[in-house]
C-alpha cells in the first residue's frame, strides 16, 4: 500500500517535470520565433517594405503568420485593419481576416492565415473594413508557396472540380427532366382519360338512344310465328327459338336458317345456327338452340333457307327484322351506367395500346439514329487509318493518347525525322501550342507515333505534322484544314458557331430540285451539332406555307427603292427569315422561269446582306449555293464587310455548274472557302476555267439525306412502316400500295423506278432505253418526273401515253412533280435507276438506300462516290469502310445501261459466240446493236429473279449503309473553321 502510494507520487513529479520541460522548450521556442519575426520585421523595414511573412518559406498545407507594418501603408491611423486574399492568382478559396497588432514595437499588425495543399500562390491586399485599401500600388502582394503544385496541376484540379460538378448538375437535371416528364405524363393521362371518358358517355347515350328505337319494335312472341322457351330468360342463357315457317315466305323451304345478332345488329352476324323440325304442335314449326349474348338487351334475327353467303330465300319480318327483348336482371340506368363503364375501360385500354406502340416506335428511331451515328464516327475515326488514327479511337478528355501517323501518304513521305505539333480546341486552348514532340517509330514499321495527355477541359484536338523542330520547313497540315480529331467528356463545349444560308430554294417549301434538300437538310445537322443556323429566303407567293409553322411579321427595311417585309417561321424546326420586297419582285407564282431571274435574285442577295446589317446580326458565316446567291459573295465583300458586317466568311457551294458559269466564277474569285457536292465532281471540274484559278480553296464533299424526312419507319405515305429488319415485308406492302395506286398489275414482278427532273443532264435517252429494256425483261417501270422544257415534257407525254396501250399494267409515267408518289416509289421499286450523264452529287441514289431498294447508276460525279458495284467494286467500296452496294456502268450510250441491268451479257455474248470479239466490249455501237439483240439477260434483273435471296439481303446491306449528313455535317464544320482561320 505504502510503496503503491510511493509510486505514484513518483510517476505524478516525473509528469510534472516533463510538463514542465515541454512547456519551457515551447517557451524557448516562442522566443526563438518572436526573436525572428522582430528579426524579420526589422529587415523588413529597412529594405522599405511593409510585408513579411512567418516563416519565410511557405509549404502547403501550412498555417503561416502574415505581417504588415501600418505606418508606412495607406492604412496608417486605421483601428481595425483586415486582410482579403485568396490563393492561386484569386482563383480558389477566398479569405477575409481581422488582423491583430502585436506586442512588439511599431505598427505591426498580423494574422494567421491557412495555406491548403492546393495552393502555389497566395494573393491579398488588406482594408479598413470599408473603403481605404493598401493594395501593393495596385500590385497587389503576393508569396509563392513552394513544394506543391504547379499552374497547370491546378488547372487540372480546378477542371476536375469543374467536371465532377457538371457531372452532378447534369444528374440533377435529368431528374428534373424525369421529374417533369412524369408530372406532363400523369396531365397527358388525365386529359385523355377524360376524353375518353366523355366519348364513352356519347357513345352509351348513341347506343341507348337508337335501342331505345329498336326495343319499341321488340316483342317477346309473336302468335304463331315465334316465340322463345324458356319465356323468362337473360343474357348467357341458352334458349330454344321456335318458329313456325309456314306463315312466311320459307313455307316451302327445305331448310330453315336463323341469321342472328344482338342489340341492333351491333357486332354483326354473331348468331348462326340450323333450326330443327319440332313435331306435336299445330302449323310447320322449326326450333334452334340459341346462346343469348351477354349484357343483350335485343335480339335481331332473320330465317334464311341456308347458312349465310348460300341462302337464296329470306323470311325478314317485312324488311324489318325480328327483335326479340331480352329481360335485363337490372334497373335500365344501372345497366347503362355499366354498360358506359365497359366503352371507358376499352377506349382506354386501345388508346394505352396505341400510345405505347408509339412510344416503342420513338424510342427504336432514336436507338437506330445513335447506333448508326456512333458506327458512322467510328468508321470516320478509322477511315483516315491510312494517314492518322488514334489509341484509343475515341479520345477522352482527361486520358492519355497515342497518335500514330503514317508518312508515306504524305508529304512528308521520306524525310528522316516527324514533328508532331498539337493543341486543343481548334487551337485556342489556354496551354497554347504544346512544345513540339519528335515521332517515334512504331511497331508497325509504316506508322511513327507519339503520347499527349489531353486536358480535360479539351472538346478537340488539333495537330500537324513537320519535318523539323523549328518552324521551317515542310509541313502536313491536311491542305490547310489542320488535323483535327474530336474530343469526348470534356468539361468545355465547342463554342456555337452562327451560320447564315442565303438561298432561293429550301425543302419541301420552296423546291425545285436537289439545292432545296441541301439547303434544309445540312442545316438541320448543322444545328443539331450545337450550332445556330438561320436561313434567308425570298417570300415567294408560291411557297408551300402549310408546312412553315409561327410565321410573324418580324421586321420592314426600306431598301432598293422599296419597302421589305421580313417575315420569321419554322421550317422543319430551322428559323427562317423571309423577304418580301413590295416590288413584287417574288410574286410571279415560280421560283425560276422569270425573264428577270438573275435581276430578281441579285436584288434578293443584296437585300438579305441589307438584312443582316440592319438587324445587327454578325454571323461568323455566310453561306450561299449555285449562281442564284452568288451574287453575295462579292456585294459582301465589295460592300458589307466594309459597313460593318467584318466578322463573317464567305463559303460557296456549287451543286451544279451548268447554270449561270459566270457568276459561279465570280463567286468563286470571292469567296473564303468553296466546295462542291461531290469529290469526284470536284475532280471532273476542276479544269473548268471558272473553277481552275481556284483549286487551293474548293473542296468536294458529299451531300447527305434528312434522316427524318426520309426515314421509312416514320413515313406517313407507307402502309407498313420497316426499317432493315422488316425490309422484304415493309417493301411488298409498298409495291403493293404503289401497283393499286398506278393502277399496274398487282404481281411480285421486279420494279424499276425513277424519279427525276427531265433534263438532258439526267440521261435521258438513258432513260428512254432502259425503261424498254426492263420491260422485254418482264420487270414493271415507274418514272416520276417532270421537264422544265415543254419539247422534253411533249417527248415524255408521248412516250407515256405508248407505254400505257402497250403496256398499261407494267410501265407508268407520272410526268409532274409529286412529293408523296415519290416516298411510296422510293419504298415499292426494287431499283432506283439513275443514268445521269453529268451528276454532281444526286440524292435519289442516297434516298433509294434508305430505302432499301437498289440504285443502277451511271459511273460519273457524286453517283460514283456512293455507289460500289456488286462485282466490280469491292476494294473501292472496303476503302471507304463499306461494301458493295448496287450497280453501276460506264460510257453514255445505252450499252451501259444493259450491261448494269444484265449481268451476262457480255459473257454469253463474246465467250459463247463471238470469242475473239472480246474488243468491241469497248466500241459502244457495235456492243450497243449486239446488247439490244441479247438483252434478255440484265444483270441487275437477272439477279433478282435468280437469286431472291442475295438479292434481299442485299437490301438490307443498302438499308444499313449511313448516307445521312452524321460525317458530311463534320466536313462542313471543318470546312466553317478553315474559312474562318
Ligand atoms: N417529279 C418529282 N416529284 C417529286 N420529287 C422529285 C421529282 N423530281 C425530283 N424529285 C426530288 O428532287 C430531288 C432531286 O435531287 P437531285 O440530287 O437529283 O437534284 P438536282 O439535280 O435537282 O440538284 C442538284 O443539286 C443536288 C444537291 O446538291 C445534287 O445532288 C445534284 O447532283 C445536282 O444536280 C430528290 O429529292 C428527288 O426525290
Amino acid at each position: 500500500m505504502e510503496a503503491n502510494l510511493r509510486k505514484k507520487e513518483l510517476e505524478e513529479n516525473l509528469r510534472k517535470k516533463e510538463m514542465e520541460e515541454e512547456r519551457r522548450k515551447q517557451e524557448m521556442q516562442a522566443n526563438l520565433r518572436l526573436q525572428e519575426i522582430k528579426r524579420l520585421a526589422s529587415e523588413t523595414l529597412v529594405k522599405g517594405e511593409k510585408v513579411f511573412c512567418y516563416p519565410t518559406i511557405v509549404t502547403p498545407d501550412q498555417d503561416i503568420e502574415i505581417f504588415l507594418n501600418n505606418t508606412i501603408s495607406s492604412l496608417i491611423g486605421e483601428s481595425n485593419i483586415l486582410i482579403m486574399g485568396a490563393f492561386n492568382d484569386w482563383r480558389y478559396k477566398s479569405f477575409t481576416v481581422k488582423l491583430n497588432k502585436t506586442s512588439f514595437s511599431g505598427e505591426w499588425w498580423s494574422c494567421q492565415i491557412h495555406v491548403p495543399k492546393e495552393a502555389y500562390k497566395i494573393d491579398f491586399v488588406f482594408f479598413n473594413g470599408k473603403d481605404v485599401y493598401e493594395n501593393n500600388d495596385m500590385k497587389d502582394f503576393c508569396i509563392t508557396v513552394e513544394g506543391g503544385m504547379n499552374v497547370f496541376e491546378f488547372e487540372e484540379l480546378l477542371l476536375e472540380e469543374k467536371r465532377r460538378e457538371l457531372e452532378r448538375l447534369a444528374k440533377e437535371e435529368a431528374e428534373k427532366e424525369r421529374r417533369a416528364e412524369e408530372e406532363r405524363r400523369i396531365e397527358a393521362e388525365k386529359a385523355s382519360s377524360e376524353a375518353d371518358r366523355a366519348q364513352a358517355r356519347d357513345e352509351a347515350e348513341r347506343r341507348r338512344g337508337m335501342l331505345q328505337e329498336v326495343l319499341k319494335k321488340a316483342v317477346k312472341f309473336v302468335n304463331n310465328v315465334w316465340y322463345i322457351e324458356p319465356s323468362e330468360f337473360e343474357g348467357g342463357d341458352k334458349v330454344k327459338l321456335y318458329y313456325n315457317k309456314s306463315v312466311g315466305p320459307l313455307a316451302n323451304a327445305n331448310d330453315v336458317w336463323i341469321h342472328g345478332g344482338f342489340d341492333n345488329w351491333k357486332d354483326g352476324l354473331s348468331i348462326v345456327a340450323k333450326l330443327n323440325k319440332f313435331v306435336g304442335k299445330d302449323g310447320d314449326w322449326w326450333y334452334a338452340d340459341v346462346v343469348v349474348p351477354n349484357r343483350s338487351l335485343v335480339l335481331d334475327w332473320v330465317f334464311a333457307d341456308g347458312p349465310p353467303q348460300r341462302a337464296t330465300l329470306y323470311d325478314n319480318n317485312l324488311r324489318q327484322d325480328f327483335h326479340a327483348i331480352v329481360p335485363i336482371p337490372i334497373p335500365q340506368d344501372l345497366f347503362w351506367a355499366e354498360e358506359e363503364h365497359e366503352i371507358f375501360k376499352k377506349l382506354q385500354s386501345e388508346r394505352r395500346l396505341r400510345e405505347e406502340e408509339i412510344r416503342a416506335k420513338a424510342e427504336k428511331t432514336a436507338r437506330i439514329r445513335a447506333e448508326t451515328k456512333e458506327k458512322t464516327m467510328k468508321t470516320f475515326l478509322l477511315s483516315q487509318k491510312n494517314i492518322v488514327y488514334t489509341e484509343p479511337l475515341d479520345v477522352q478528355a482527361g486520358g492519355l493518347v497515342t497518335v500514330y501517323y503514317n508518312p508515306t501518304n504524305t508529304v512528308l513521305n521520306g524525310k528522316p525525322e516527324v514533328w508532331f505539333r498539337c493543341s486543343f480546341n481548334r487551337w485556342t486552348h489556354r496551354m497554347g501550342l504544346l512544345p513540339p514532340q519528335k515521332m517515334l517509330p512504331s511497331d508497325s514499321g509504316l506508322h511513327v507515333k507519339t503520347s499527349v495527355k489531353v486536358p480535360l477541359d479539351a472538346y478537340m484536338m488539333d495537330f500537324v505534322f513537320s519535318e523539323k523542330e523549328t518552324d521551317d520547313g515542310v509541313f502536313d497540315n491536311k491542305n490547310g484544314m489542320d488535323y483535327h480529331i474530336p474530343v469526348f467528356g470534356g468539361v468545355t463545349k465547342e463554342p456555337p458557331m452562327h451560320i447564315v444560308h442565303i438561298s432561293v430554294e429550301m425543302a419541301p417549301i420552296a423546291k425545285v430540285g436537289g439545292l432545296a434538300d441541301v439547303v434544309t437538310s445540312l442545316s438541320r445537322a448543322v444545328q443539331d451539332l450545337n450550332h445556330t443556323v438561320d436561313i434567308i429566303l425570298p417570300k415567294y407567293d408560291c411557297l408551300n406555307l402549310s408546312n412553315v409553322k409561327d410565321l410573324d411579321f418580324y421586321k420592314s427595311y426600306l431598301w432598293g427603292g422599296t419597302e421589305i417585309k421580313v417575315w420569321l417561321g419554322k421550317v422543319e424546326g430551322l428559323s427562317v427569315y423571309f423577304l418580301e420586297p413590295q416590288n413584287g419582285l417574288f410574286w410571279a407564282g415560280c421560283i425560276y422561269g422569270c425573264k428577270n431571274d438573275a435581276e430578281r435574285f441579285g436584288f434578293f442577295c443584296h437585300a438579305a446582306l441589307e438584312f443582316l446589317l440592319q438587324s445587327g446580326s454578325h454571323p461568323d458565316v455566310i453561306h450561299c449555293h449555285d449562281w442564284s446567291s452568288a451574287p453575295v459573295a462579292w456585294l459582301f465583300k465589295d460592300q458589307y464587310m466594309h459597313y460593318g458586317l467584318t466578322k463573317a466568311r464567305i463559303v460557296f457551294t456549287i451543286h451544279n455548274l451548268e447554270f449561270g458559269a459566270p457568276l459561279i466564277g465570280k463567286a468563286m474569285a470571292y469567296a473564303d472557302k468553296a466546295t462542291t457536292v461531290s469529290p469526284t465532281y470536284s475532280r471532273e471540274v476542276a479544269g473548268n476555267p471558272v473553277i481552275a484559278p481556284h483549286l487551293y480553296k474548293f473542296h468536294g464533299i458529299l451531300n447527305g439525306i434528312d434522316p427524318d424526312m426520309w426515314d421509312p419507319f416514320n413515313d406517313k405515305f407507307l402502309p407498313v412502316s420497316y426499317t432493315w429488319e422488316n425490309v422484304v415485308e415493309g417493301k411488298k406492302a409498298a409495291k403493293e400500295a404503289l401497283q393499286q395506286k398506278l393502277d399496274l398489275k398487282r404481281a411480285d414482278l421486279p420494279l424499276v423506278g425513277i424519279i427525276t427532273r427531265l433534263t438532258h443532264q439526267k440521261g435521258i435517252h438513258l432513260i428512254k432505253h432502259a425503261i424498254w429494256r426492263a420491260l422485254d425483261r418482264g420487270g414493271q417501270v415507274v418514272l416520276l418526273g417532270s421537264a422544265p422544257d415543254p419539247r422534253i415534257q411533249n417527248d415524255f407525254v408521248n412516250l407515256a401515253s405508248q407505254l400505257h396501250s402497250t403496256h398499261h399494267d407494267r410501265a407508268r409515267l407520272c410526268l409532274t412533280y409529286d412529293e408523296p408518289l415519290s416516298h411510296l416509289i422510293y419504298a415499292g421499286a426494287d431499283f432506283i435507276l439513275v443514268p445521269s450523264i453529268f451528276e454532281p452529287c444526286g440524292l435519289t441514289q442516297l434516298t433509294a438506300m434508305r430505302y432499301g431498294s437498289i440504285p443502277i447508276v451511271r459511273k460519273t460525279g457524286g453517283l460514283y462516290d456512293t455507289v460500289f458495284d456488286v462485282e466490280h467494286d469491292k476494294e473501292r467500296a472496303q476503302s471507304q469502310g463499306l461494301v458493295p452496294n448496287g450497280f453501276n456502268f460506264e460510257g453514255a450510250d445505252a450499252a451501259g445501261v444493259d450491261y448494269a441491268v444484265n449481268r451476262q451479257v457480255h459473257d454469253f455474248f463474246f465467250e459463247v459466240y463471238y470469242p475473239s470479239l472480246t474488243i468491241a466490249v469497248n466500241q459502244a455501237d457495235g456492243f450497243n446493236f449486239y446488247v439490244d439483240r441479247f438483252a434478255f439477260l440484265y444483270r441487275a434483273i437477272s439477279a433478282w429473279y435468280e437469286s431472291r435471296d442475295w438479292f434481299n439481303s442485299l437490301c438490307k446491306v443498302v438499308m444499313e449503309q449511313d448516307w445521312s449528313w452524321n460525317r458530311p455535317a463534320l466536313d462542313y464544320l471543318e470546312l466553317y473553321h478553315a474559312a474562318r482561320k
